[in-house]
């Protein structure tokens, strides 16, 4: 009797050590004893390899680096950094003011004389917060504040 065909995506193997048959997932290489009623989906990749952001940097007295090209000794508090990063935030999505504006003039990190650009940048590169908020975020969307051990970050995808 003609055997019933496989649902997509799976492969029927021979374990060499029970010789019994198992199933093999084709695309996420998970094997099972059972045969498999449902295809196998494709696993939808992981989100883009890289992104480009800019981003402003408020950077406070718990600074990683509580220096920047704007003062030499950075004293707000944390509370006071977040707070004018609201504000920022506030005046870029009402359009009074554009990001690279206010990043230009504001942003404690040496990407301001690029308005804030990062440049593209894969994971394992930033600091885990501000990747995660950075490859979280859709094509031209602004960040709600972002906190690292620079300071307090809006964070703007623009690729
Ligand atoms: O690390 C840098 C340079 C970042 C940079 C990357 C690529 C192009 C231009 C600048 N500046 C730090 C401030 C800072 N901390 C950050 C953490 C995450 C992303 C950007 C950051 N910027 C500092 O100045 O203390």
């Amino acid at each position: 009797m003609a055997e019933e065909e496989l649902p997509s995506g799976w492969e029927k193997r021979l374990s060499r050590s029970t010789g019994q048959h198992y199933y093999l997932n084709v695309y996420t290489k998970e094997s099972q004893w059972d045969r498999p009623e449902k295809p196998a989906e494709p696993v939808s990749s992981g989100g883009p390899d890289q992104v480009q952001c800019s981003h402003l940097l408020v950077k406070h007295q718990n600074s990683r680096r509580p220096s920047s090209w704007r003062e030499d000794e950075i004293t707000r508090t944390k509370e006071d950094a977040l707070d004018l990063v609201k504000t920022y935030r506030e005046q870029i999505v009402s359009g009074r003011a554009s990001f690279a504006e206010l990043a230009q003039k504001f942003s404690d990190c040496s990407s301001a004389r690029r308005g804030g650009d990062l440049g593209p940048f894969g994971r394992g590169a930033m600091q885990r917060p501000f990747e995660q908020a950075a490859f979280a975020l859709k094509v031209g969307e602004l960040s709600e504040p972002v906190t690292t051990d620079s300071g307090v970050h809006i964070i703007l995808r623009t690729a």
